[in-house]
């Protein structure tokens, strides 16, 4: 009788554990499901996910039901500014297992896409985000140098010697973003020339790339991971392929950075400003100082690197050219792919007329640059440049997929008059840039690629307002795009080079479909391509 009682028992309280409260009681409860199973299970956010359907299933979900929607019985998506991305990420949530499980090397060291904990975030991002700010960027000798290298002396001549003028783009960009991040890092004598080696570049993108679909097990079911690790099944979701490979990689950005660690150590790094690695060499003392402090002068200094503090810089490097190569790959493979649809040839003319005002310009002679280039400022400062780069940004970001954060105690969220009241802690909240860059209302007709939405009626740049608050191509808060400047310069100077001595048609864009994930690279045709650009010298 007693056992039949404690029987009851537990099923009324499982009942009101998992069904009355979820349902019910709950504070999420009053956020609109986005499938009637929600409010019960994650089982259909997470099959949504394993099928690629996340940003056009959640998008679809504001549309029909506001801008908070309940995903799972812990996780909400919120898709306004006010209680909203301004709440989450500018209010410093914390992140969650989803980032520390994927994105820490070397065995578990983290970086500062892994750190979960703000304050050993904040003291890492410190020693770091200045070698990253726009002025100190536009002053880099060793950027001009690198600028100078890859664009003019390894990606024009790469795109004038293409054979039949026909080339594949998102492996061209991936390359050059891979040198000009490699570059900037550890030293241009130092990183890779991904762009002279097509195929050598090529294989590291694929290497790279077909192991992120496994990425679902750890950061969406980690649980089950590990538990098919424990009965010895975890290549059933993870094959023994995906390890090796990411092994190789933190193998190779290890001999960058002990080639680095070479150049500062020979005094070559302070000398001249092809070997200076700005980013390394950033951390590098910084470590040191710290160490300095930590140890208050009280036992002898070495300024040889210890393992751990090889290793810790390792892991940050290796975060910054992972965030940082793929992202402004994939822009300039989309931006490419606009410009030269059918339907944008005039956009493609007025921007080559715009970068021909610079002076000197970006022009090359047969396959060798003839002036020096024009100023990393005057790049910037093109208003249609501009433009399209914002506007491919936006509607193509190249991380579209939800950023999750983990609320704090007694949280509110959504627009001023709709907030909810009593959210508990540790529920996972996400925005997306996917969602946030489709509002109709600030960006009308927002399937359309149309750069003139960021400029004014006498051609400025016309960026601020609500189109700066809703535009979240690099996140916002103290977890924000550490590189954003870096990139949106980098992207510039590209297509300078580029559309200031090319006109680009479009031979093959049949792998030119996103991806719906967190990133959104191009599909790619069956036949293995992305997108195949006729150029033609002007
Ligand atoms: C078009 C190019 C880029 C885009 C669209 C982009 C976008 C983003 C976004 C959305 C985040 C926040 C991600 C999240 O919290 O889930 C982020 C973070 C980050 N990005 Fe970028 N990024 C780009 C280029 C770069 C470059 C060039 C670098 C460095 C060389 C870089 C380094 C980082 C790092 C280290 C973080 C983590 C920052 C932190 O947690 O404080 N990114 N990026």
């Amino acid at each position: 009788m007693l056992a039949l009682i404690a029987f009851g028992a537990a099923i009324l309280v499982a009942v009101y554990r998992y069904v009355i409260l979820p349902v019910f009681v709950s504070p999420l409860s009053k956020i609109p499901a986005a499938c009637p199973t929600s409010s019960l299970s994650p089982a259909w956010i997470l099959w949504t996910r394993w099928r690629g359907r996340e940003n056009a299933t959640v998008l679809a979900a504001h549309e029909r039901l506001g801008p908070l929607v309940r995903l799972g019985p812990n996780e909400i998506s919120v898709n306004c500014v006010n209680g909203g991305i301004r709440t989450v990420y500018t209010g410093g949530f914390e992140k969650g297992e989803w980032y520390s499980n994927a994105f820490s090397a070397y065995g578990g060291v983290h970086n500062m896409f892994s750190m979960e904990k703000r304050d050993v975030h904040s003291a890492r991002k410190r020693m770091i985000s200045n070698v990253y700010a726009k002025s100190s960027l536009q002053a880099s000798p060793a950027l001009r140098e690198i600028s100078e290298t890859v664009l003019c002396r390894r990606m024009l001549p790469r795109i004038a010697t293409a054979p039949g003028g026909i080339l594949e783009a998102y492996e061209l960009f991936s390359a050059v973003t891979l040198d000009v991040v490699t570059a900037y890092i550890f030293g241009l004598e130092q990183g890779s020339n991904f762009t002279d080696h097509a195929e050598v570049g090529a294989k590291w993108l694929h290497d790279y790339k077909s192991r992120q679909p496994y990425l679902f097990w750890i950061q969406e079911m980690p649980n089950v991971f590990q538990l098919f690790s424990k009965l010895g099944l975890g290549q059933w979701l993870i094959p023994e392929w995906v390890g090796e490979k990411s092994a190789d990689i933190e193998e190779q950005c290890l001999e960058w950075c002990d080639a680095a660690e070479a150049a500062v150590v020979s005094g070559k790094a302070a000398e001249s400003a092809r070997h200076h690695p700005t980013v390394y060499g950033q951390l590098r003392s910084m470590v040191k100082k710290q160490e300095k402090l930590d140890k208050m002068d009280t036992e002898k200094q070495n300024d040889r690197l210890t393992q751990k503090q090889r290793l810790d810089i390792a892991s940050e490097m290796l975060d910054h050219l992972a965030a940082g190569f793929d992202t402004s790959g994939i822009t300039l493979t989309y931006l490419a792919w606009e410009l030269s649809r059918p339907h944008n040839a005039a956009i493609q003319s007025a921007l080559r007329e715009e970068l021909l005002t610079l002076n000197p310009p970006f022009s090359m002679t047969e396959v060798e640059p003839s002036t020096p280039l024009p100023s990393a400022k005057d790049i910037d400062d093109l208003p249609l440049l501009h433009a399209v780069v914002m506007e491919t940004l936006r509607l193509h970001a190249a991380i579209p997929g939800g950023q999750p954060r983990i609320t704090p105690a007694n949280t509110t969220l959504g627009p001023p008059g709709a907030e909810v009241h009593g959210i508990p802690a540790g529920v996972r909240v996400v925005s997306a840039a996917h969602s946030l860059h489709r509002n109709s209302e600030v960006f009308p007709e927002p399937g359309l690629w149309r750069p003139k939405r960021w400029l004014d009626n006498e051609g400025g740049v016309d960026c601020g307002g609500e189109k700066a608050r809703w535009f979240w191509a690099f996140g916002s808060g103290g977890r924000m795009c550490v590189g954003s400047n870096l990139a949106v310069l980098e992207i510039k100077s590209t297509v300078a080079a580029i559309w200031s001595n090319f006109e680009t048609t479009i031979e093959d864009d049949a792998g030119m479909e996103h991806v719906d994930g967190y990133l959104a690279e191009p599909r790619g045709s069956p036949q293995g391509s992305f997108l195949r650009l006729r150029c033609e010298k002007i």
